[in-house]
């Protein structure tokens, strides 16, 4: 339902900013790539460098086109940044959709309610804000989902939940990288893991 969902490669080459990195890294569509490390040491800046939101050296390309090819808002729609804490901005949940029938179609996968999609932000859980997150990230454009943290404020029973979202998703063919401190996450999701130091990513078996 994701747009023709075709295979993609992420391959990020050497980025580095505030003396992080250099880290090199390919995602493939379908992929689920977890990465753990110390609290501080950097994992959020890797993500949003990759996202583009912070100023770093270095290269990424999505199949054979660089970064640099697409406006940044083009990039951030293709590869999509989301935080533990997702940001909302009109009233009603409804309003921060471009494509209903899109997200109609997604809404029973993600065990949500049509009925939310008039409801206020603030009346949403912190379960149904990350799930809605998710959705509003899918777009016809979508190929990789960073994802930081997203189940760290939610009950376990939900943290589930979530992960079956995410799963889905790894089936229509997004690729997932995605940042957790829960160790039984990464058994459960990890199609690889690695370990974030200051100067590289290191796979651990
Ligand atoms: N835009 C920024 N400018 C300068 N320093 C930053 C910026 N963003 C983050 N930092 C710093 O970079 C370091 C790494 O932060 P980051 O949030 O990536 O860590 P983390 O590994 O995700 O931590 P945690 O697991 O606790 O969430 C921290 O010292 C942080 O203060």
């Amino acid at each position: 339902m994701i747009e023709a969902s075709k295979d993609s490669v992420l391959s990020i080459k050497k980025i580095s900013a505030l003396d992080q990195g250099p880290y090199s890294l390919e995602v493939a569509s379908g992929d689920c790539i977890v990465i753990t490390g110390e609290s501080g040491v950097g994992k959020s800046v890797f993500l949003r460098m990759i996202a583009d939101l912070i100023p770093n050296e270095g290269q990424v390309f999505l199949d054979d086109k660089e970064r640099n090819f697409f406006p940044a808002p083009e990039w951030r729609k293709r590869v999509t940044y989301i935080a533990a804490e997702s940001g909302w901005w009109a009233q009603t949940v409804k309003e921060h959709f471009a494509n209903l029938d899109l997200v109609r179609y997604w809404l029973p996968k993600f065990n949500l309610k049509e009925t939310l999609l008039d409801a206020d932000i603030l009346q949403l859980s912190t379960g149904e804000k990350q799930r809605m997150a998710l959705l509003r990230a899918i777009s016809a454009k979508v190929r990789f989902l960073l994802l930081d943290e997203i189940t760290s404020a939610l009950d376990p029973k939900t943290v589930l939940v979530v992960e079956k979202c995410v799963q889905e998703l790894q089936q229509q063919n997004i690729g997932i990288l995605l940042v957790s401190h829960n160790m039984e996450q990464v058994q459960r999701l990890a199609t690889r893991h690695y370990q974030l130091t200051a100067d590289q990513l290191v796979l651990c078996e």
